[in-house]
């Protein structure tokens, strides 16, 4: 089984990445650290997580130690929502690299297609509709491919983008995305997208492969997969753990998949998922368990003109 995938651009993608969402101060160095150790090479940040320059440090660390070439690094970052005007996309390019203390990235995305004024909270609930702009992604993109230009990103993509959205970039755009980052994991497989992604020469990126575990049993999200006792046992069979099932699942649809981890032996885990094949009958009862149902719908801001799941895909 390939560790990468080739972008459209020729660029390849390690197909496992650490996700950073989330990973509080303290713990996110160590993580990264502990990551690159265990063999990662693509990491996922973004400007809302608050916690790249800590990212930064831990990178900068395992370069000055040797351990890593910046070359081998595959660097993802996000644009917010409130900074969709196309003046503002390369100074806030700008301020990750600042904290992630590089001089490029190699991959920047617009982190959803909806954005909210500057003057507004960054998650603005409650805030009504007076919080959203309507700057259209295609401005903002005109940001992201000057990004490209200035060599502050290698390359560019989307995030939380639906097929008419993605067609509609593509009709418009210099430069291509290589990649669209979406919610993807057995509740949510997404093998329309990644098949309409796939006619294009676009990469998916899978968030959330893990269903995010730590908010099982909350009310309104769905059950992740890894607690389900048939794949519970199916990890047995393989000898593998249930994140491992679910994760080897995901790879063999063909795309990339960036688990969050602090947890050394967790980081250990999520990237050892390349020696096994899964039988058909437990393919099948994994692709049984898709429901349509989101962890991060965002559903608070459906009322967006841009929002991106009222459609099917
Ligand atoms: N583009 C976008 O809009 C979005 C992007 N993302 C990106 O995707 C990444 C991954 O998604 P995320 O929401 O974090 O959810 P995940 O599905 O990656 O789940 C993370 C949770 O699973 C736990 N976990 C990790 N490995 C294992 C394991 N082997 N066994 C059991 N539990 C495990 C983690 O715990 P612990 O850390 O304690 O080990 C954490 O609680 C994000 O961190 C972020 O980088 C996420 C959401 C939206
Ligand atoms: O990247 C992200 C992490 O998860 C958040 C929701 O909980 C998302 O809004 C955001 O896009």
């Amino acid at each position: 089984m390939s560790r990468t995938l080739k972008l459209n651009n020729d660029k390849e993608l390690p197909i496992v990445g650490l996700g950073t969402y989330k990973s509080g101060p303290g713990e996110v160095i160590k993580a990264v650290k502990e990551a690159i150790d265990a063999g990662y090479r693509h990491f996922d940040c973004a400007w809302f997580y608050g916690n790249e320059a800590e990212v930064g440090k831990g990178l900068k660390d395992k370069i000055d130690e040797g351990k890593v070439n910046r070359h081998d690094l595959f660097i993802t970052s996000k644009l917010w929502n409130n900074f969709h005007e196309k003046d503002k996309v390369v100074p806030m390019l700008k301020e990750t690299l600042d904290n992630l203390k590089l001089d490029y990235i190699d991959l920047y995305l617009i982190h959803w297609p909806f954005g909210f004024k500057e003057t507004a909270s960054l998650w603005p609930v409650g805030e009504g509709k007076s919080a959203y702009s309507d700057v259209d992604y295609l401005e903002t993109w005109e940001g992201m491919e000057e990004c490209v230009n200035l060599g502050l990103t290698k390359s560019i993509g989307v995030s939380n983008f639906n097929a008419e959205q993605i067609d509609r970039l593509l009709k418009n755009c210099k430069i291509k995305p290589v990649c669209n980052q979406v919610e993807v994991n057995p509740n949510l497989n997404q093998k329309k997208l990644i098949e309409f992604c796939k006619q294009r020469d676009i990469v998916v990126v899978g968030y959330c492969p893990l269903g995010r575990s730590e908010y099982a049993g909350t009310p309104g999200f769905p059950d992740p997969t890894i607690f389900d006792p048939k794949v519970i046992e199916m990890a047995k069979k393989y000898n593998k753990t249930p994140a491992q099932i679910v994760l080897n699942y995901l790879i063999s649809l063909g795309i990339s998949v960036i688990p969050k981890s602090v947890t050394k032996s967790r980081i250990i885990e999520n990237i050892d998922v390349f020696d096994f094949t899964l039988d058909p009958e437990d393919v099948a009862y994994l692709d049984s368990c898709n429901k349509n149902q989101r962890v991060c719908p965002l559903s608070m801001f459906q009322d967006h003109k841009y929002y991106s799941f009222n459609s099917e895909y």
